[in-house]
């Protein structure tokens, strides 16, 4: 990056600071007490998208994959210790949404040896592994290779260019038994997604259920104690994209008695939902914001050794329907992922010893691959913070209000640069919020991932071009994508908006020698689902958020007389030119795809937009960019 004002070195020094200093671990918020263990317990990642690094400007997500690799580990032997069974679990989107991961084409190819570092027990595929046909790959000759057996992508198939056929990805199902003996049959489903290049496929779930492998994998030869469905998926069977509910319901017709557990993902929420009085389905969150657990108790199994209520630790007591007979009991609660989390659950006394070498190992990978990838090279100093739904559309800290600007002042072809335009972009295409203070390469990625390029249909008549953001609105996305009514809501963020130094807990921790107690109950995910409010490892206060729409428009070079021009250019991204094509003829015109042109080299994509605004606008107050202080990176640095 040629043209970066100058690297920050300090926010690779403040991950070891902060690792070091137990009052900087003081100003994170505590869980509310222990968890529930069960016969079963499960530990639940989704939608990670390469935020392996943690979340670097805000403490309460500010642990990395490595302080994950440890906690995993003493959960793994706690387990063992408790004579229970635990799994682990992913259920895809693991890239396009942090440099660690985008930076380096096929996106994935550094990130993902990092992420190999747990011992996940089951995964499988995102639609972000589908988009891009390299990326597709990447995940057919190498992610699938390392995770053999584990890796289910029961609807996913890929054309082997080696015999030309389509060829699942993972593996259909996997039937095994845990360490203490329960017989578990899984599937991996991906939600019926649309938006895939063309060397994959995507079977429909109804399809999928009715393929002769799955009723044979249902109806298997050998016992089945549980049914693992785990897929990217949402799981409230509500939502329009989910095909849990039609899965559930097959499997429940087959096999009436036997339990069945879901794992969810790609609506970016916590949420639990009760299928049934022995079916429950959880979904942990987005970005390495939330660790997903799972206990169950009452599972029947002539094989099982482990114990159904282990001691010295809380067990689940809730059944899943008031009416339930089954013996069957839950709990689950969704982690704030940071240090003091994972440390409060995985350690007892405070001698005991947090990070493990191989915790430390990947720690130290993260901060050698950022310095290869320079992700901490500046491109300016944002002013204020800008945020996805914490405030009203196009008010002036909602992060649209700075998209439009930028669109208008940087999206412009030289040589059209005096004809009117309209530049639309989805909100969709935005990721995270813009936080005041350094705007580095890694952030770039963070709050526009994608490499969607600028197309546009010249000479549009004005009475048509002026409604075209309007309808857009009104219309769904073309990715296949279902949007719920006019105005959706945009994933919401459940980011502190002031981005402070997230302060205070509730609870009393000892540990690395070290006693906390603070009492303020600090901003952050506030989840309501079917078990009620009391799901958030970790209570916290709730953050405002505001609907937004599905698309933004910036304009520029507009008559400043008043007047207004007879025509305009209509300018968009390819991800949706075909939406744009059918809105403009709803609205009276005649267009063709056959009209739609790049208005930009496609290098020019919405990686670029931003950068170059920050370059152009935000460097003058670079040499006073306020870090900490309640804004930027932590602790000053
Ligand atoms: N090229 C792309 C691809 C995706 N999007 C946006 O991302 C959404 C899907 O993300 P999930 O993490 O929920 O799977 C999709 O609906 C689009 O909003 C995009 O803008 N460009
Ligand atoms: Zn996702
Ligand atoms: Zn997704």
């Amino acid at each position: 990056c040629d043209s970066c004002y100058g690297p920050v070195d300090e926010v690779i020094h403040e991950r070891l600071v902060r690792r070091m200093q137990p009052e900087a671990q003081a100003a994170t918020t505590s869980p509310k007490g222990p968890l529930e263990w069960g016969q079963l317990n499960f530990l639940h990642t989704t939608d990670t998208h390469g935020w392996l690094e943690g979340h670097l400007k805000e403490q309460n997500y500010g642990a990395d994959w490595g302080d994950f690799v440890s906690f995993s580990r003493h959960m793994v032997q706690k387990a063992g210790n408790l004579a229970v069974d635990l799994l682990l679990i992913d259920t895809g989107d693991l890239h396009d949404g942090a440099g660690l991961s985008d930076a380096a084409p096929p996106n994935g190819v550094v990130s993902n040896p990092i992420f190999d570092n747990i011992n996940y027990d089951l995964l499988t595929i995102g639609n972000h592994e589908l988009y891009v046909t390299e990326i597709a790959y990447e995940h057919f000759y190498n992610f699938s290779r390392v995770w053999g057996d584990k890796y289910l992508t029961s609807n996913v198939q890929i054309i082997n260019p080696a015999t030309g056929n389509f060829e699942y990805i993972g593996k259909q199902y996997r039937y095994f038994t845990t360490d203490h003996g329960l017989r578990i049959m899984a599937f991996g489903v991906l939600y019926n997604f649309g938006g895939n290049s063309n060397v994959s496929k995507v079977i429909k779930a109804a399809d999928m259920v009715k393929q002769q492998w799955f009723i044979d994998a249902v109806n298997y030869t050998e016992p089945i104690d549980l049914f693992l469905v785990i897929g990217h998926n949402p799981i409230r069977r509500t939502d329009s994209s989910s095909t849990f509910g039609l899965l559930h319901d097959t499997i429940r017709a087959m096999r009436p008695t036997v339990p069945i557990q879901a794992f969810g993902g790609h609506s970016h929420i916590r949420d639990f939902q009760v299928y049934d009085d022995m079916s429950t389905g959880l979904e942990s969150g987005r970005y390495c914001e939330t660790l997903g657990w799972l206990s169950m108790s009452g599972i029947q199994s002539d094989t099982y050794t482990g114990l159904m209520n282990p001691r010295g630790v809380p067990n689940p007591t809730r059944k899943a329907t008031n009416t339930s007979t089954t013996g069957l009991v839950y709990s689950r609660r969704y982690l704030d992922w940071n240090r003091l989390t994972f440390e409060y659950h995985a350690t007892n006394s405070q001698d005991s010893t947090f990070d493990y070498h191989s915790g430390l190992r990947v720690t130290t990978d993260i901060t050698d691959a950022r310095k290869a990838l320079n992700l901490s090279a500046l491109y300016g100093c944002a002013p204020a913070t800008y945020c996805q739904s914490c405030q009203p559309f196009l008010a002036s800290s909602n992060i649209f209000s700075l998209v439009q600007t930028a669109l208008g002042a940087i999206v412009v072809n030289a040589s059209r640069a005096t004809i009117p335009r309209y530049v639309i972009v989805n909100t969709g295409s935005i990721r995270f919020n813009l936080v005041k203070g350094p705007f580095t390469y890694d952030d770039s990625f963070i709050v526009s991932p994608f490499t969607d390029a600028f197309q546009y249909i010249p000479n549009v008549p004005y009475a048509l071009a002026q409604n075209v953001i309007n309808s857009l609105n009104g219309a769904t996305l073309n990715d296949k994508r279902e949007f719920p009514g006019v105005m959706p809501q945009v994933k919401y963020s459940c980011i502190d908006p002031t981005i402070s130094l997230i302060s205070g807990y509730t609870g009393e921790l000892k540990s690395h020698g070290v006693t906390r107690r603070q009492t303020i109950v600090t901003p952050g995910y506030t989840t309501t689902d079917d078990f009620g409010t009391d799901g958030d490892d970790t209570p916290h206060s709730k953050i405002p958020s505001y609907s937004q729409p599905n698309y933004v428009a910036g304009n520029a070079s507009f008559p400043t007389d008043g007047t207004t021009p007879a025509t305009v250019d209509v300018v968009f991204l390819d991800y949706f030119a075909s939406t744009v094509v059918s809105v403009l003829n709803g609205l009276g015109g005649t267009y063709t795809t056959a009209d739609v042109s790049y208005y930009l080299p496609p290098s020019f994509t919405t990686q670029t937009y931003l950068p170059l605004y920050a370059q152009q606008y935000w460097q003058a107050n670079v040499p006073n960019c306020p870090v900490g202080q309640g804004v930027g990176y932590p602790n000053g640095k």
